[in-house]
């Protein structure tokens, strides 16, 4: 049996209920805070998703204990007795994920050195760190580049400083985050990202006894304290995974319950959702999306950086808008070239063209620059099933829902790299009633 290429066969809508658990983009992060503490921590809600066993083994290379707690998804971390690590082991995690980078403040901060491997992470553009090194130099870190990684150490220790960032990275905001906390003095970071994981990440921070503040006009200011402790945190639930299901009922004209979708943090997405014609219905206990019947509706989109609409929302969007009756316009304006996946679509018979220019109003930086970031997708198209390789993690998934909405059967191959930010997402299909088999 092939494990990484599945059969999806189409024309079946997905009818069911699914489980979301902590968000991909917190979950890993919270770990990495774990090694600021004197003491042990808990985190609760964590998916079995690929970055999380990335970030544990580094976590263990560098001797922290990471065991499973008492109830499930929950991980107890102690970091009380952190050591140099075998540069040999880091590496053998480069190119998994983006969040061996965060490692370097906490470990400045325990250890008074860093080795970061190359990183991973979705190929949806030149994904450069500079404003990450930029940040840390200015806390006061000394980096250098080797063959295989950047090796830092604080000479002088870190220190507190005044830092305005280019644009509001998350990675970046995070970087800063998990630097300033210890570090001497007071830290004042201007244009900041603040994405729901991002406030969670500041919450977990201030369980453990930090003081973080932002302002309304997204600065955020961090006073270095000299101690962190541990922390107890129930991780937020993951609001890509659940709008990417939602995405899966609009394309296949069914219906999904999230339980754990919370409406909170989704409340862009649900707007955009409700434009193109989807319904869906906010309980206590998550959100059911559906597709009522009837045509869905073309729309205008630009990605953005939060409260905009999250730029891993779009890939799934897109192929629901390949139903939609009309010209859709899509401007991707965080990532250069993460509409490069529409390509497989064309040739499942949807009709989208990409454009250099910036199709729409947000201010972006890859207009006039030879970068395909936008898009016009006809509809509605009838999908053929064909042979998909996954070029990414939400263009991996945003196949699985082009194949299910398809006629006929698809072989997607490379399905492995979804497990990064999707836990068990074949018995999920299943469980919503896809027919899907491995050959
Ligand atoms: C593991 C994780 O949390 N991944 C998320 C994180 O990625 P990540 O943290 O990598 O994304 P960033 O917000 O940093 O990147 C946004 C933009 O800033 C640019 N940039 C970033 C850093 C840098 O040093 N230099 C630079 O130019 C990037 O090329 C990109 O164009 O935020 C993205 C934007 O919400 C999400 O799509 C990813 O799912
Ligand atoms: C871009 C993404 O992840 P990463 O930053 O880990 O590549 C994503 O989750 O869509």
């Amino acid at each position: 049996m092939n494990d990484d290429v599945l059969l999806v066969h189409g024309g079946t809508p997905v009818e069911g209920e699914i489980r979301v658990r902590g968000a991909k983009n917190l979950v890993p992060k919270a770990m990495v805070a774990a090694l600021l503490g004197s003491a042990p921590s808990r985190l609760r809600n964590v998916p079995e998703i690929r970055d999380v066993r990335v970030v544990r083994g580094l976590l263990q290379l560098h001797g922290v204990t990471v065991r499973s707690g008492e109830e499930p998804g929950e991980l107890v971390l102690d970091p009380s007795r952190v050591e140099s690590a075998n540069v040999a082991d880091i590496d053998a995690h480069a190119g998994s994920s983006r969040i061996p980078i965060l490692f370097c403040g906490p470990l400045l901060h325990r250890l008074g050195h860093a080795f970061i491997p190359g990183l991973g992470g979705c190929d949806i553009g030149g994904r450069p760190v500079d404003f990450h090194f930029d940040v840390l130099r200015q806390f006061g870190a000394v980096i250098e580049k080797r063959a295989d990684g950047q090796y830092l150490e604080a000479p002088r220790g870190l220190r507190g400083c005044k830092i305005r960032l280019p644009y509001p990275s998350v990675g970046s905001t995070e970087q800063v985050l998990l630097t300033a906390v210890l570090a001497e003095g007071v830290t004042e970071l201007a244009n900041a990202a603040v994405e729901p994981e991002i406030e969670d990440l500041i919450c977990v921070l201030q369980k453990m006894g930090a003081i973080i503040s932002m302002d309304t006009d997204r600065t955020i200011r961090i006073t270095g304290v000299d101690k962190l402790g541990g922390y107890t945190h129930r991780a937020l639930p993951d609001r890509l995974e659940a709008a990417s299901w939602a995405c899966a009922a609009l394309a296949t004209k069914g219906s999904v319950y999230v339980h754990g979708a919370s409406q909170r943090e989704m409340m862009t997405f649900l707007n955009v959702f409700r434009k193109v014609g989807g319904e869906f219905e906010v309980d206590d206990a998550g959100i059911r999306f559906w597709h009522p019947g009837g045509p869905l509706n073309a729309i205008a989109l630009e990605t953005d950086v939060h409260p905009g609409f999250q730029t891993d929302w779009q890939q799934p969007l897109v192929v629901a808008l390949t139903q939609a009756s009309g010209l859709s316009i899509v401007h991707e304006t965080v990532y250069e070239s993460r509409l490069g996946f529409t390509e497989a679509l064309n040739q499942m018979g949807a009709r989208i063209q990409l454009y250099r220019e910036c199709l729409g109003g947000t201010p972006c930086r890859f207009g006039q620059r030879n970068f395909l970031h936008s898009a016009v997708v006809s509809g509605p198209t009838t999908l053929q099933g064909g042979d998909l390789v996954i070029p990414d993690l939400r263009g991996g998934f945003s196949y699985l829902i082009a194949a299910l909405a398809a006629e006929g059967t698809s072989r997607v191959h490379g399905i492995g790299l979804i497990n990064r930010g999707y836990e068990n997402f074949i018995e999920k299909l299943e469980d919503l009633g896809a027919k899907v088999e491995r050959p």
